[in-house]
């Protein structure tokens, strides 16, 4: 890649084009002020960027050690724990306090609603995902199985859409009654509608009349021409809710970039979005569509005032975590920049054309940039983000803390340590969630060398997630998040599985989380409905009463206590690993798409990202490592899957077949590397191999 010199950086030529033509001209910064400005950021913060990561290596092989001394005696908690804390692992726990997070939009601070989260290299999906704050709810209970069943192939199902209309009446009779009777009967909204509390009555439109419950809206569309309302009786053709309050634009595990051209084709994304003017056109059903942001929307109240509310979902951006290092910038050294650092800088500049009020809408109303922190291990590298937030708002000339942060609780050190990692951002935190998926991978790892871990399945009723999931929400609101920042709830990783999810995610909010994860806008519209059914804000007083679950049960690995498991459940386990992990890694090295649904072993399509690889790999690395299963078995697995997941992708021009020549497949190859080098990985991360591997790839194309 020809490379460009910057204050004593090397730079990329696209990305320092990118940067100098598309980002720089409108922001009143002086080219040569903002390298030397980034060029400094780098030199003060790569050092211990590295320094960090040492000791995580460091920390990590003294618990190798300790585990490895121990092994097949049963698991001291107690022990664990003290040597936890003489090797730094525990940290000290800070005295009492609450955050002093300021200037933060409403949908974070004082909402409750889903997060929709969205791999930001994908310019449709994003623009979907922004304009997702939106949805109807009709086409969502239509097209999906929220019902119990999938719609049949084919043309409009009157019967379904009964059902439909009948369900979306239902939960218009629970969220906003009617003064008198149901909304199934209601037939005649000229005369207004007489609401059984007149409070809910937000405004109308020309075809539709607006109402709020627990905070969120909920549009009612009349309209007697359309096919579906010509066959109701007040002639109501959808029920719109508000959905996704917030999206986070991920340049994270949900994507694959290795380079300058994909770093920088994400931050052009993300540039569009802080502009406002990011469009895509693309062939849908045969139709040429150009898709763009959603305009704000317009409502009369009943006093004649105008009433607008966003029309897009808030936006966050992930930044990637402390590990990986980036060729698009290098340092004067020669070495690679820490792409967490770039990642910082130039998300936050591009940003500063939304806080100028540059841009054709406003993100954030009280001026904020919001970045997702991911994959942090413990307060000092949460301070460590802390600083170098400082370090870019001083670039930038931005007042203190108007970069926010969402930290991520997915990594064991996190969890163990929360209240002093929450400490470490106090005053720029607008988030902490339970990123599940990582962290079931850091368990694995962490405890890499204690012995075999059950099966996957079981991981998730193991005893220790369950005090991480109740431990995130007691600390978060003894630390005063309740008002100021979200405490939010992980991933819904069955895509196409929304009656379960209905079942399964009506759970989160009663937990006192205000926010959850859903992987489509879809999923967000009827995510909604559990905001609807429970009101959070009222539950957290009495969650918050609540002794704060101690560290115990989150410092007990999940070990399999014997090794019961038939050799028929050991090559299932086995099976269902490979499958997810080849399914999503021969996309990623061949075609770089970084998150991609993939059929498990009962064919139920599950979202797979970084963040659920880390799992199966090092799931199968682990039980290789302690004899559950042999080399030949693994590899026997592997080949069984390749051939598998080559036919599940048969119907793709694209894709290259693993199985005829596992050898020369890169994409096999790299699978095969991350389990039988899942030991040596950092933290059991994916990130090193994939990119390692793509990075090849790109090369042979
Ligand atoms: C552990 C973690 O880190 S989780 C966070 C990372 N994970 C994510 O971000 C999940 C993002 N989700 C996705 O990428 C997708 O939903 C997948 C890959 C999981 C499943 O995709 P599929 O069901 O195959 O979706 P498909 O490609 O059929 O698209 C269906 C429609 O949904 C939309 N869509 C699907 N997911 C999203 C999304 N997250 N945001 C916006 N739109 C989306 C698409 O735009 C498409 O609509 P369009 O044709 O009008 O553009
Ligand atoms: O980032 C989310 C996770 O579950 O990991
Ligand atoms: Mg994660």
């Amino acid at each position: 890649m020809p490379m460009t010199p910057r204050a004593g950086l090397e730079v990329d030529d696209s990305l320092a084009a990118f940067i100098e033509t598309e980002v720089l001209p409108d922001l009143d910064l002086d080219t040569d002020r903002f390298w030397s400005g980034a060029a400094d950021v780098f030199a003060r913060f790569a050092p211990e960027n590295r320094r960090l990561l040492a000791i995580r290596d460091d920390l990590q092989a003294r618990i190798d050690a300790w585990h490895a001394e121990r092994r097949g005696r049963p698991y001291d908690v107690p022990a664990a724990a003290s040597f936890l804390r003489e090797i730094g692992y525990l940290a000290d726990e800070p005295a009492p306090f609450v955050i002093g997070t300021r200037n933060v939009d409403a949908e974070v601070a004082t909402l409750a609603g889903p997060q929709l989260v969205v791999p930001g290299l994908n310019a449709r999906f994003v623009l979907n995902a922004a304009n997702a704050r939106w949805g109807s709810l009709y086409d969502a209970l239509y097209g999906t199985d929220a019902l119990g069943d999938l719609p049949a192939a084919g043309d409009y199902n009157p019967e379904r859409g009964a059902r439909v209309v009948a369900r979306a009446k239902a939960f218009l009779d629970q969220a906003v009654p009617l003064a008198e009777g149901s909304w199934a009967d209601f037939d005649d909204p000229s005369n207004g509608i007489a609401m059984r509390d007149p409070g809910q009555y937000v405004g109308r439109s020309e075809k539709s009349r607006l109402f709020r419950h627990n905070g969120l809206h909920i549009e009612v569309v009349f309209d007697p021409a359309h096919p579906i309302g010509r066959t109701d009786p007040a002639g109501i053709s959808d029920v719109i809710l508000e959905a996704a309050l917030s999206t986070i634009v991920d340049l994270e595990d949900s994507v694959a970039a290795v380079d300058a051209a994909d770093k920088t084709a994400a931050y052009r994304n993300w540039l569009g979005l802080m502009k406002g003017d990011l469009a895509e056109t693309f062939t849908k059903g045969g139709e040429r569509l150009t898709r763009t942001l959603a305009p704000d929307r317009t409502f009369t109240a009943s006093d004649g005032s105008t009433v607008v509310l966003p029309g897009r979902s808030l936006l966050f951006v992930r930044n990637v975590g402390h590990l990986m290092t980036t060729p698009a910038v290098r340092l004067p050294d020669g070495s690679e920049a820490p792409e967490g650092i770039l990642d910082a800088i130039v998300t936050s500049l591009i940003a500063c054309h939304d806080l100028k009020r540059q841009g054709r809408f406003t993100n954030s109303r009280t001026g904020s940039i919001y970045i997702v922190k991911p994959k942090m291990h413990g307060p000092k590298e949460c301070a460590f983000t802390d600083a170098l937030f400082d370090a870019v708002e001083d670039l930038l000339a931005l007042p203190r803390h108007t970069i926010k942060v969402g930290v991520m609780d997915e990594e064991r050190r996190t969890s163990a340590n929360l209240a002093a990692c929450i400490h470490a951002v106090r005053d720029r935190i607008v988030f902490i969630n339970t990123g599940f998926l990582d962290r079931t991978g850091d368990e694995i790892h962490t405890a890499m060398q204690a012995g075999p871990v059950v099966r996957k399945g079981d991981i998730k009723s193991s005893d220790w997630i369950a005090a991480y999931e109740a431990r995130n929400v007691a600390i978060g609101l003894q630390c005063g998040l309740s008002g100021k920042a979200q405490i939010g709830k992980g991933m819904w990783a069955a895509p196409d599985r929304m009656a379960e999810m209905l079942d399964q995610k009506a759970a989160h909010p009663k937990t006192g989380a205000n926010t959850a994860w859903v992987p489509s806008p879809t999923a967000a519209t009827l995510h909604a409905l559990h905001y609807h059914q429970t009101d959070v804000f009222a539950l957290r007083d009495a969650i918050a009463a609540r002794p704060v679950p101690g560290l115990e049960a989150l410092l007990t690995p999940p070990l399999a206590s014997g090794r019961n498991w038939s050799e028929l459940e050991i090559a299932e386990e086995l099976d269902n690993n490979a499958q997810g992990l080849l399914g999503y890694v021969v996309r990623w090295i061949d075609q770089g798409v970084g998150c991609s649904k993939v059929p498990d072993i009962h064919d139920i399509g599950l979202m797979e990202d970084r963040a659920t690889l880390r799992i199966s790999s090092q799931h199968m690395t682990n039980w290789l490592l302690h004899g559950v299963c042999t080399p030949e078995q693994v590899d026997a697995a592997l080949l069984r899957m390749a051939a598998k997941v080559d036919a599940q992708n048969a119907a793709d021009p694209l894709y290259r077949s693993m199985a005829p020549d596992p050898a020369n497949s890169l994409a096999f190859q790299a699978a095969r590397a991350l389990v039988f080098d899942g030991v040596s990985q950092p933290n059991g991360y994916t990130e090193p191999l994939l990119h390692a591997f793509r990075r090849r790839a790109k090369g042979e194309a």
